[in-house]
């Protein structure tokens, strides 16, 4: 059986660390939420082939139709969890001002690493967004002097927390995944994540939304916080959190937010498997909106761990897995379809690197300037970008 996350014995002389409190949840009123699949992961080692078995179908449902899910008994606890949060929210009241200039990151360069200023999502001072975010690459996790001083003798902890998200939940999932695509059960995990050490060329947020005020509003894009995107790597692991601000985009053409689930991790599929998976799994377009009224006070502090894919790779779909040589592809929507015509017309596909990185350097969130294209398709209003020739297509 997986083991359960345990945290390190401290080896220097801890801070005191408040304890997170956790915004109560919404009322829910008048609100849909999006309906999703959950996850039990520990079935996955279930000596019954049966329940393995019913737990691959509920997979495959949840990431053909949503992209998103709900992980449930993945190894850690919602008290260890919640010090996590703790944590982080301990970054934002101990980071110091000088802090903040020396450690600030540089998107334009292709990495989120570092320390993000609530003025918009470039290297320079944009437009107030009440965002701020702190980055964890594999050199902040390497090198103290790239991190907070506040954070110095909590990094051992962090570093065993993403540790087993890496190595132990994300594997796992991946072998759900597999499973799916009937391969072996290490498929994912060996061929395609990128891997190796503290955290390879994935990454850990601490991300701070601040309540919207009237200032952000006017000079952004009113409640919008963060334009609808889908995420470039493997999976995204995302803790659920109290305020309800992330919504996911239905089948339907619709915008609903994902409910609060004590303790869960809301997992939602990255570009790299659409494309791996010949387009039967979907990376489902998500967004970050203020939340419904009752929350509209409170901060939201939200972790998160972007895994992502082999960076000197140029992927396509698996040809080896027997659902895609029974099934075929499936070209109706998304990144994959426009990496297919990529391919059908010759030209090479971007490497996972050069995908990612061409995406952070350009990227346009809601305070920044010059704003990004938008353009109709079928009535709906879509942003429209261009990297490496495959042109992407989201609605905002
Ligand atoms: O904070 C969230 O819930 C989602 C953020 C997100 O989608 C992202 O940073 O890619
Ligand atoms: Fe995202």
């Amino acid at each position: 059986m997986a083991e359960p996350y345990v945290p390190p014995t401290p080896t220097e002389p801890q801070p005191h660390v408040p304890t997170w409190i956790p915004p109560p949840p919404t009322d829910g009123k008048g609100i849909e939420f999006a309906q999703l699949h959950t996850i039990e992961l520990n079935l996955l080692e279930d000596p019954d082939p049966a329940v393995v078995q019913k737990l691959v179908e509920t997979a495959k449902i949840a990431i053909k139709e949503d992209g998103f899910l709900y992980l449930t008994n993945y190894g850690v606890s919602l008290e260890q969890l919640h010090r996590q949060f703790s944590i982080g929210q301990y970054t934002y009241d101990h980071i110091t001002e000088e802090e903040k200039e020396r450690l600030k990151w540089n998107p334009q360069g292709g990495s989120y690493a570092g320390y993000k200023a609530p003025f918009g999502w470039r290297r320079e001072k944009g437009a107030p967004d009440g965002i701020e975010q702190f980055n964890f690459y594999k050199q902040q996790f390497a090198d103290l002097n790239l991190v907070p001083s506040c954070l110095h003798p909590l990094m051992e902890e962090i570093a065993a927390f993403v540790h087993y998200l890496t190595t132990s939940v994300n594997r796992r999932l991946l072998k759900l995944f597999s499973l799916v695509l009937e391969l072996p059960p290490d498929w994912l995990y060996e061929n395609i994540q990128s891997r190796g050490g503290i955290v390879a060329d994935s990454y850990f947020r601490h991300a701070l939304f601040r309540p919207l005020t009237e200032d952000i509003k006017s000079v952004g894009g009113g409640a919008l916080r963060m334009n609808g995107h889908t995420d470039y790597g493997t999976t995204t692991l995302l803790f659920s959190v109290p305020v309800s601000s992330l919504q996911i985009w239905g089948r339907d053409n619709k915008w609903r937010y994902v409910g609060y689930n004590p303790g869960a991790l809301v997992i939602n599929i990255g570009e790299t498997l659409e494309i791996i998976s010949g387009g039967h799994f979907k990376a489902t377009r998500h967004r970050v909106v203020e939340p419904p009224e009752d929350q509209r006070t409170f901060e939201r502090l939200s972790l998160v761990l972007f895994n992502a894919s082999e960076s000197d790779m140029r992927v396509q779909p698996a040809y080896v897995s027997p659902l895609i040589q029974r099934e075929g592809c499936i070209e109706e929507q998304g990144v994959y379809k426009e990496f297919k015509a990529l391919m059908d017309k010759g030209f090479p596909v971007p490497t996972n690197r050069e995908w990612r990185e061409s995406q952070i350097a350009s990227i346009r969130q809601v305070a920044d300037n010059p704003k990004m294209k938008i353009v109709l398709v079928n009535g709906v209003e879509m942003s429209e970008q261009m990297y490496h020739g495959v042109k992407v297509l989201l609605p905002v």
